[in-house]
């Protein structure tokens, strides 16, 4: 797959590991994050990545800041984004398979690195099953359509 990956200052170190965990697992990983470990604003990288889903540019995001909350709340701003922010490989799996999650976000802050990489392939693993849940993503994408 062609994965987009997003982090802020919070999150360099997690992101170069996941990035070269996600490319031995045979992935093309485009990095929209920040490499360099001075404060930045984690809104920009949670933007880009989700616009980069949205349009098509790649499959799916992974979003990485100190807790996974902030970027994951910029990314969801983009309408058409669906970014869920998990600290467990349960929780990860039932973003794609219920909600049918596009990007999938933690925080450096809060996993560590062997959790961190199960939370990623559990989430690439998983499949939507559709149903019951198609309705439900598209009551979301109608609140969208309200603003
Ligand atoms: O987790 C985050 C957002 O949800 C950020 O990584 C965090 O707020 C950055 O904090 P600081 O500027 O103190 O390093």
């Amino acid at each position: 797959m062609k994965i987009g990956i997003g982090n802020d200052h919070a999150a360099v170190t997690m992101k170069n590991e996941i990035k070269a965990y996600l490319e031995e697992l045979g992935h093309e990983v485009v990095d929209f994050g920040i490499s360099k470990e001075e404060s930045c604003d984690y809104p920009v990288y949670g933007e880009a990545v989700g616009r980069a889903v949205v349009s098509g540019q790649v499959e799916c995001g992974v979003l990485i800041c100190g807790t996974g909350v902030g970027i994951s709340i910029a990314a969801n701003k983009v309408p058409g984004v669906r970014a869920a922010v998990c600290s467990d490989t349960t929780t990860a799996r039932l973003v794609k398979e219920h909600n049918n999650a596009n990007i999938i976000a933690f925080g450096a802050r809060i996993v560590g690195i062997e959790v961190a990489k199960d939370i990623v392939k559990t989430y690439l693993d998983a499949e939507f099953q559709g149903g019951r849940h198609e309705k439900r993503i598209a009551m979301i994408h109608d609140i969208e359509n309200k603003r």
